[in-house]
């Protein structure tokens, strides 16, 4: 599999990222290939816009029915919103990825 160069978020995720608001980011298997350490190019979904870049901290298989209150934190949300945007996002999916990240200043 091709290394991941970049990642993608919603723009209106733009600003709780670079606030550190918002640490973690939940996947599906085809972005699971992340590794820590690794540092990248973080861009909007919409636009293909550059807005930071972010390091990996730690890649992690998690359960659709494991998710609680600890990660909808620390996506700044809440958790039934947090469960409503994944089964927007990735409809039926049980087997997601938690990905932790942190910003890169400068
Ligand atoms: C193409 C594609 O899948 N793009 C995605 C997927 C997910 N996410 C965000 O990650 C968290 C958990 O999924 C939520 O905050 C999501 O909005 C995102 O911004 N962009």
């Amino acid at each position: 599999m091709t290394p991941m160069s970049s990642i993608s978020f919603f723009e209106r995720f733009e600003a709780d990222i670079l606030s550190g608001r918002k640490t973690i980011t939940l996947r599906d298997e085809s972005e699971s290939g992340l590794v820590p350490g690794q540092e990248l190019p973080v861009v909007t979904f919409e636009q293909g816009r550059w807005f930071c870049d972010i390091r990996i901290l730690a890649v992690t298989p998690l359960a659709f029915s494991e998710l609680d209150e600890e990660h909808a934190r620390a996506e700044n949300m809440s958790l039934p919103e947090l469960k409503l945007l994944i089964g927007e996002i990735y409809p039926g999916l049980e087997q997601l990825y938690l990905i932790r990240f942190e910003l890169l200043k400068g």
